[in-house]
């Protein structure tokens, strides 16, 4: 019999066939197991857990009703021993969280009226195991947070670390001050809940940014964490990541560290081990001569955690990594792993397997918690394969778990949030330089097709294929904005499955577009370009309008495979067409809200670079000649906002020789004001009346030579 346990555990020997379950259960070790694994087993049995029936034996080892299978039972913390035969059924923990875990192991075996004869003994590879919510932006709300706790304590995670970086309590400017009563009572439920599923609740303060080195900030951070501990709080973390100046300086930190650890976390009798993120917390960033490293790893005391997340900010965490810093901080190193995090590519969701990390790092590492995105639910297929994976790296399947973890969010829609997961995976370019897989199955034959049409020759399977995977995005993303099992979760990424469904409709239609095109069929090709053109402005009509930030606004999906498959079948088809038929249609599917006109030569067919908010000249390597009374002008689709406009010509001298304006028809111009920076760039704003152009021209005496390095206008309705 197949049995499917997550996370998957170290031993299962399957010792015959099944028994019905049994309509009653003799529970037996009550009084003195774990409590929580009571409840656990009371709510998932119900009222057929009782004084009479089939003996279950539950408790943590020395307890008297698991006493006969003491030396079974795994030495590690958190093991535990379960086994199911004809006679009777027993879970054993090492510990009272073992126990705890048996029980989560044995609700995961009943199957179809059915318990299999089994014996497993399993225990985690990893130490602390779990979720750093210490992303920048929305943090997640009470409600996200309460079904986080109930999720990790159904994946064996035990621990979640509170530091949303955006919390002004855990960060500047009120790291100091309590909680007001609201927050403050949210916190203790959390906790309570925590609790409840064997997960730690990690408080993390992030004092860096404008900490004093004085007797009066350490008192009141201590003052803090006693607020925090009569919240109910065990478990205590200081970040020093992302800081500069004094509060950077490594022996006043471990100071401050020391003195914690000294006068809280040893002298209360039921906190666990103080963790530390350092500011040095990557090797990308370590500087030997500053000797932070080796401060840490010399004089910090032993039994602080250190946070790493690895050789680079964002990276995959290897064996060589964590031996080289576990020499530096003379101990293993607590996993702060930036995945799925996506505060740097928040028009993106991460939905793809859990990948790159080594499976051969247990021995080197205490703890690993993975940093995910502010979309709560969406961050949980990361999650449950992050709990697979650190639990028992030697058996972890990428791909395996990656299915179950669809299957376990996803149960009523498998297959729909296969196709759109499968596709919203890559991160696309970003400052990290981090990419994810994307698009695995469909991107050979995507290549190969483009190849072949664009060779003259179009492959009727892979053609197929693709209108097939299309077809299926266009299905997948109306099955799911139709989904109730998981509202939340719908809620999520609602944006993204209607972009996704955009997707879906426009390549099923480039591909018409491609055979109506071979056919010589112009009035059906029009048609469909015509939908394909509406359909790329619906596409930038919702960037737009949902997912709003000043860093990456926008909703995008496919942007590794699928879309640009769109955009080159598109091209290439409009490119035959205009050939047969000695039409001009534009080449470009994708809508753009405004348009460049010019006189200045150079410029004539420079590509803008349009996002959601922003529009970019690409800028030019060569000098450009701009004559007198030369002009660029971008002309909008709509009557904007002009927050921000930047150029920079890198010419030394002023540009008293240029004019910034704006207008609202093109006919009255308005001059907007510009201030030059440090780095000697011309930035300007227009806060005045919306307007729909704006321009810049050489109102001086003569020609001017200059580097178009930089022209941007920044835009909003
Ligand atoms: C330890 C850590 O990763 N800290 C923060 C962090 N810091 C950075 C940086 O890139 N920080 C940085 C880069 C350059 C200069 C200063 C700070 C990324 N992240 C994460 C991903 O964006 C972010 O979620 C996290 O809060």
């Amino acid at each position: 019999q197949d049995i499917q346990v997550q996370p998957s555990p170290r031993q299962v020997n399957v010792t015959g066939k099944s028994m019905a379950i049994p309509v009653a259960f003799r529970l037996v070790g009550e009084q003195e197991a774990n409590p929580h694994a009571i409840t656990l087993l009371k709510q998932s049995l119900g009222d057929r857990l009782g004084t009479e029936g089939f003996p279950l034996y539950v408790g943590e080892k020395g307890g008297r009703g698991v006493r006969g299978v003491k030396r079974l039972i795994p030495d590690h913390p958190e093991g535990y021993y379960l086994s199911i035969t004809d006679k009777a059924i027993m879970l054993a923990g090492n510990d009272e969280r073992g126990t705890y875990y048996a029980v989560r192991t044995f609700m995961q075996l009943f199957h179809e009226g059915h318990l299999p004869f089994v014996e497993i003994q399993d225990y985690p590879d990893v130490r602390f195991r779990g979720v750093v919510e210490g992303f920048y932006g929305t943090p997640w709300s009470h409600e996200a947070r309460l079904r986080q706790l109930r999720f990790y304590g159904e994946n064996k995670l035990n621990t979640y670390i509170y530091g949303p970086k955006d919390d002004p309590y855990h960060s500047s400017p009120n790291w100091r001050k309590p909680y007001p009563v609201k927050e403050a009572a949210r916190l203790a439920e959390l906790v309570k809940v925590a609790d409840e599923n064997e997960v730690d609740f990690v408080w993390a303060i992030h004092p860096g940014l404008d900490i004093r080195w004085e007797t009066s900030d350490r008192d009141s951070l201590m003052a803090k964490f006693e607020h925090m501990y009569d919240l109910g709080v065990r478990s205590f973390a200081v970040f020093f990541d992302d800081i500069s100046g004094e509060g950077a300086k490594a022996d006043r930190q471990v100071e401050l560290l020391n003195y914690i650890d000294d006068h809280f976390v040893q002298v209360k009798p039921d906190v666990t081990p103080l963790i530390v993120c350092p500011t040095e917390y990557n090797k990308g960033w370590v500087r030997p001569e500053s000797g932070y490293l080796a401060t840490i790893g010399e004089k910090l005391n032993p039994s602080v955690e250190v946070m790493w997340t690895g050789d680079r900010v964002i990276s995959e965490i290897t064996k060589e990594g964590v031996e080289w810093i576990r020499e530096q901080i003379k101990r293993p190193s607590y996993i702060w792993w930036n995945f799925p995090v996506s505060d740097y590519v928040r028009d993106h969701l991460l939905l793809g397997e859990v990948y790159g990390n080594g499976k051969d790092i247990a021995g080197s590492i205490s703890g690993f918690v993975a940093n995910p995105m502010e979309w709560a639910e969406a961050s949980k297929l990361a999650i449950y394969c992050v709990a697979d994976y650190t639990w028992n790296m030697q058996s972890y399947d990428r791909f395996r778990s990656w299915h179950r973890a669809i299957r376990a969010i996803m149960p009523e829609n498998v297959e729909a949030f296969t196709v759109f997961a499968r596709h919203n995976s890559d991160l696309g370019e970003n400052v990290h330089r981090f990419r994810r897989e994307e698009s695995v199955e469909i991107q050979p034959v995507a290549e190969r097709f483009m190849k072949g049409y664009r060779e003259g020759h179009c492959d009727e399977r892979d053609f197929l294929a693709l209108q097939d995977e299309f077809e299926r995005v266009a299905e997948a993303a109306d099955l799911l904005l139709i989904d109730r099992e998981n509202e939340a979760l719908i809620e999520e990424i609602t944006p993204w499955l209607h972009q996704f469904k955009i997707l879906g409709d426009a390549g099923q239609e480039v591909l018409a577009m491609l055979k109506a095109g071979e056919r010589g069929d112009r009035e059906l090709f029009l048609r469909k370009y015509n939908h394909v053109k509406a359909l790329r402005k619906r596409s930038y009509e919702l960037e737009r309008q949902f997912n709003q930030n000043p860093y990456q606004p926008g909703v995008k999906t496919g942007t590794t495979v699928l879309q640009p498959l769109v955009l080159d079948v598109f091209t290439e088809a409009t490119e035959r067409f205009n050939r047969q038929n000695g039409t001009d249609l534009p080449l470009l599917a994708d809508y753009s809200p405004c348009k460049l006109t010019t006189n200045v030569p150079q410029l004539e067919s420079l590509p803008l670079q349009v996002y959601p908010n922003r529009v970019h000249l690409t800028p030019l390597l060569e000098v450009v000649k701009w004559p007198v009374g030369g002009y660029l002008q971008l002309e909008f689709d709509d009557a904007y906002r002009i927050p921000g406009t930047r150029l920079n010509f890198d010419v030394k001298g002023d540009l008293s020789w240029g004019v910034m304006e704006v207008s609202a028809d093109g006919e009255t111009w308005q001059t907007v004001a510009l201030t030059r920076d440090t780095r000697g760039r011309l930035n300007g704003k227009w806060e005045d009346a919306p307007v729909k152009f704006v321009r810049f021209t050489n109102t001086g005496e003569g020609e001017q030579q200059v580097y178009l390095r930089e022209f941007y206008v920044v835009f909003s309705l």
